[in-house]
């Protein structure tokens, strides 16, 4: 799940797109960068590393201009090469740059025709450069020798969202012209616009999640509708248009689940609340299952199931306890590269408190079980802190399929579900007793606050993909399909550019 960002400012937007990149890294944690449009120039800086490590004061002075781009990268396409690191940049028609969030599903037919038909070259192994080569191309067919205006533009989304499947929410500038974000049509990945208001005039953000706009003071004005574009000029003014023939919203329930932060507002949903309510399920569902005169105390797994832990014991009448501390300087671990170095980050991460669990039967509550890599080390701890009873509850389902819209799990041996019963679970991670969220509940939960979400993308759950271009010779490919990305990478097939990092 990558995080990106758009302003057009009424003075240099380098600092409020760093500020906004430090509010979206739980997004991605591998790589970020920035392009700002100075005049008809881009400036473009991006490595890997996070945002504070990324960009030093010599990078921010090269980053001048009052409008630009910004991403946090998670990749789910290709490598975690550095060439792969986003924004990406095409120099014709007119000068693009552009940075995604989400994975295309038609991405590598799309690479093979943009080749033979469209006589453009990819260069690296990722979705988003070929999205914004298909972006570009449309574009050139849309303006063809016009001048270009928002009918073209739109048109050219519109083209796009023709040749396109899969995930996307996009943001990318045009020199000299302005902004353009859209979303797929099935609004599978989140993007919002904000307003601020200067003595000169509005100043423009559009961001994956609410909290970026609200953090730099800007006002929320809306989610962008699926299937819509929006081009906000290089003088502030707004255009929208519908570009999709039949756009439904589908959102991806796990931003809900575990990607987005919880005081972000994703299609007039709190993250929060929709986290809270899953709790409630939850506790209905242990109370089902379990005796409760059988648990002394309700511990959250930090940091993303704590409304949800909280919420449960709250409903359930149980002692809430902080067991687990956090070290705030170690990132998300779902979301960090290889199992090996997961599976250490969880030790380095997480701390038990023995007093908490001595002797007590511990119900532990964490938002979701995906590899299993947290709640094993997890039960380990809390075994080792000397805990009588150590039972596991789930605020989300059973994670039994791969995602391919924007989440690292391709492979669906590597989910600890596979194939495996509630009991066999249970086994694997060592715990006593294990209750699962239902899948219509974890739906309910959200839908409860916008009761006009009518589906949600669920697929890592249910198996059912919303784009309906998911079949099982896909699924086989898409889990050998990283490995001979890398491949190709050492093939020759592509130039080898260097990328200056930072020493110090
Ligand atoms: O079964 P797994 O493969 O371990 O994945 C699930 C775990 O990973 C996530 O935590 P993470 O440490 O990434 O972030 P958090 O601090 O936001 O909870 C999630 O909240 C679960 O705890
Ligand atoms: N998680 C994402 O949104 C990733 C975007 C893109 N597919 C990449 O790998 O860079
Ligand atoms: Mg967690």
């Amino acid at each position: 799940m990558c995080g990106i960002v758009g302003v057009v400012g009424r003075g240099p937007v380098n600092q409020l797109l760093y500020d906004s990149l430090l509010l979206l890294q739980h997004r991605g944690q591998d790589a970020a960068g920035i392009a700002t449009a100075h005049g008809k120039n881009f400036n473009m800086f991006k490595a890997h590393g996070l945002v504070r490590d990324v960009f030093r004061t010599r990078n921010m002075r090269s980053l001048p201009g009052n409008s630009g781009i910004g991403h946090v990268r998670y990749p789910t396409a290709g490598s975690n090469s550095v060439e792969e690191a986003q924004p990406f940049y095409v120099n014709a028609p007119f000068g693009i740059t552009f940075a995604h969030n989400g994975n295309l599903t038609n991405w590598r037919e799309l690479r093979e025709s943009l080749f033979a038909v469209d006589q453009r070259h990819i260069n690296t192994n990722s979705d988003s450069e070929v999205l914004l080569n298909v972006l570009a191309h449309e574009l050139q067919e849309s303006v063809h020798g016009k001048t270009l205006d928002e009918d073209a533009i739109f048109n050219a989304v519109a083209g796009l969202h023709r040749r396109v499947r899969g995930a996307y929410a996009v943001v990318a500038q045009i020199a000299g012209y302005g902004l353009l974000t859209f979303r797929d049509p099935n609004g599978i990945r989140p993007l919002c616009l904000g307003r601020h208001d200067t003595e000169a005039g509005p100043e423009w953000m559009v961001a994956s999640e609410s909290v970026a706009l609200e953090g730099n003071g800007f006002v929320l004005q809306g989610d962008v509708a699926p299937g819509e574009a929006v081009f906000i000029s290089l003088d502030g003014k707004v255009t929208r248009r519908q570009c999709a023939d039949q756009p439904q919203l589908s959102p991806c329930i796990f931003e809900y689940v575990y990607f987005a932060r919880p005081d972000s507002l994703i299609d007039s949903v709190s993250v929060y609340g929709s986290r809270l309510r899953m709790g409630e399920h939850l506790a209905d569902k242990v109370a089902r299952n379990m005796r409760l005169g059988d648990i002394d105390v309700v511990m959250p797994i930090p940091d993303s199931s704590r409304p949800a832990a909280m919420q449960l014991a709250s409903r359930l009448n149980l002692n809430y306890r902080e067991g687990l501390i956090k070290n705030r300087y170690v990132g998300r671990t779902f979301i960090m590269p290889g199992q090996a170095v997961r599976k250490k980050s969880v030790r380095q991460k997480l701390n038990a408190i023995g007093v908490e669990f001595k002797g007590k039967n511990v119900l532990l509550v964490d938002d979701s079980i995906v590899r299993g890599t947290t709640s094993r080390e997890i039960v380990e701890m809390a075994r080792d802190a000397g805990a009588n009873k150590v039972f596991f509850a789930s605020a989300a389902p059973p994670v039994r399929f791969p995602n391919v819209y924007g989440i690292d799990m391709p492979d669906q041996k590597d989910l600890i579900a596979t194939g495996r019963s509630d009991e066999e679970i249970a086994r694997q991670i060592g715990v006593d007793a294990l209750i699962y969220q239902d899948i219509a509940s974890m739906q309910q939960a959200v839908r409860e606050i916008n009761p006009a979400i009518d589906r949600f993308d669920a697929s890592c759950f249910d198996g059912d993909y919303v784009t309906g271009d998911i079949t099982a010779e896909y699924l086989k490919r898409l889990s050998t399909g990283r490995t001979q990305d890398l491949e190709d990478e050492a093939s020759g097939l592509q130039f080898n550019m260097g990328y200056a990092a930072n020493d110090n």
